[in-house]
């Protein structure tokens, strides 16, 4: 982390426009090392736009930001092994088995052979996946490869992690032990940066910015936005804002 900038993210009037369609308009806010930031918004708010910069693999067409310390204008590669990330695809080869995806995602991060050893042993132990170590990850129910497909997100130890819907089409339950996983990685000083549409994973994060047609609308901790909403419940503060939207779904 660069020494001039303790920040995790640091985003100041952050803009997308495609053509005359401003995507992400003015955006600014700051993510803390190790917090766990919630990145809401409706269908075609602009989060993808947004985390796509922020990932370095966009440029903005306007304003300031940095992730890990770097630059998301002239420090795109640095950004990118700073950082780990996981779709909804999870990324991960549904026909090699699990230890072949670690070694293979382990590979591609650059761990050297006698790290990548010790960190699969530990990753299967922690998942309790001894007994599925040879199985093609194909094979897995749903809930255990967005557990994997996290785990090898963060397996070179990022500075951040960014998770783009990491839990669709699962129980509250198994989302609950997902998180899990969320919480050790952010004792351990990694800042989680999610986006969701659950809001009983909103419920979970430190804080969180809810996204409206390309603008923050609302930023801060759950219990102060259901406080400041007037509502017992973060569906309710979702649909305060989202209602107002002119863009849906494509
Ligand atoms: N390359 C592009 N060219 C033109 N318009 C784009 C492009 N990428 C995204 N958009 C538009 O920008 C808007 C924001 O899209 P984005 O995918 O960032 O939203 P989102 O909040 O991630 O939505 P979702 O939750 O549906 O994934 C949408 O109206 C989308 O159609």
């Amino acid at each position: 982390m660069n020494a001039t900038n303790q920040k995790a993210i640091s985003c100041h009037e952050l803009s997308k426009q495609f053509g005359d369609f401003v995507a992400v308009n003015k955006i600014s806010f700051d993510v803390e090392i190790g917090e766990i930031f919630g990145f809401l918004g409706a269908n075609g708010a602009g989060k993808t736009t947004a985390m796509r910069m922020l990932c370095g693999l966009s440029f903005p067409t306007s304003g300031q930001a940095t992730v890990a310390g770097f630059d998301v204008y002239k420090q795109q590669e640095s950004i990118k092994k700073n950082i780990g990330y996981m779709s909804q695809k999870f990324s991960l080869y549904e026909n090699l088995s699990i230890l072949e995806n670690i070694e293979f995602f382990g590979g591609v991060y650059g761990l050297s052979d006698k790290d990548l050893k010790t960190k699969s042993d530990e990753l299967v132990s922690t998942l309790g996946l001894e007994h599925e170590a040879k199985k093609m990850v194909g094979s897995l129910p749903l809930g255990w490869k967005q557990k994997l497909a996290f785990s090898v997100a963060i397996i070179h130890e990022p500075k951040i992690v960014f998770l783009d819907e990491p839990t669709g089409g699962v129980d509250p339950v198994t989302r609950r032990q997902f998180w899990d996983l969320i919480y050790d990685a952010s004792d351990r000083g990694i800042t989680i940066f999610v986006t969701t549409h659950y809001m009983d994973e909103a419920e979970y994060c430190n804080r969180i910015s809810i996204m409206v047609d390309g603008k923050i609308d609302a930023l801060d901790s759950p219990g102060n936005l259901k406080k400041q909403f007037a509502t017992d419940s973060m569906d309710d503060v979702f649909y305060q804002l989202a209602r107002g939207a002119k863009r849906s779904a494509d």
